[in-house]
């Protein structure tokens, strides 16, 4: 999904391009190293901002009720299950301004993190099931971004005039049309 946001916001995708200009430049040995990642702010904005959109995991794992226990309100009995839908979580103007927008910038100097402590952003979940593979899927994710970024421009074919982001799927989802993009070698 991140590719699907991407395109469709052009000046997201080239103020992360030109954060990767500034901050990496071009390399001698045309290799990004892990390291690099270091350097740049707004592209960890970007994966952030499309987990808070496009939770893979949109209702992360069920659980169950061990006592009696009552939430805002509402009595649940014991041996229920409870699902958190982190997909609403994540959009709900309560807790986001202009919800449906992609905009990497509204995480600038905010605390706000996917680790499990912001109950607002879960796309790993939270406690003891939080999501073991976490960290490794975060640099996965970020250090692919960086390399396709560095190395070519994207855009949509000539005869699409738009990119849509709709989601499919259960457990997990992902994008419903196939993602077609164009990618042209910057280096
Ligand atoms: C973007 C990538 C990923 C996302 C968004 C994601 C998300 C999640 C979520 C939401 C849960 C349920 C947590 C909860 O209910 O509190 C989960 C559980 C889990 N994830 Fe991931 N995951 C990702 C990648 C990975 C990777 C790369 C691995 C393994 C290398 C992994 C292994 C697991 C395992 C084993 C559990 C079950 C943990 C348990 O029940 O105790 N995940 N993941």
């Amino acid at each position: 999904m991140i590719w699907a946001e991407l395109v469709k916001n052009p000046r997201v995708m080239k103020k992360a391009q030109e954060e990767i200009q500034t901050c990496i430049g071009i390399k001698a040995n045309e290799r990004i190293e892990e390291e690099d990642l270091d350097k740049l702010q707004y592209l960890k904005l970007v994966v952030k901002e499309t987990l808070r959109l496009h939770p893979p995991a949109p209702l992360l794992l069920p659980r169950e009720t061990m006592s009696h226990i009552k939430i805002q309100g509402y009595d649940i009995p014991p041996k229920s299950l409870l699902m958190v839908n982190a997909w609403s979580i994540g959009r709900d103007p309560k807790y986001w301004e202009n919800p449906e927008e992609f905009n990497p910038e509204r995480f600038i100097d905010s605390p706000m993190d996917y680790k499990g402590h912001n109950f607002e952003l879960l796309p790993f979940g939270s406690g003891r099931r939080i999501c073991p593979g976490m960290v490794s899927a975060i640099a996965t994710i970020e250090f692919s971004l960086l390399n396709l970024l560095y190395f070519f421009d994207w855009k949509l074919p000539d005869e699409k005039k738009d990119m849509d982001v709709e989601e499919y799927g259960d457990v997990t989802i992902v994008k419903k049309v196939p993602l077609v993009v164009v990618p042209i070698l910057r280096h």
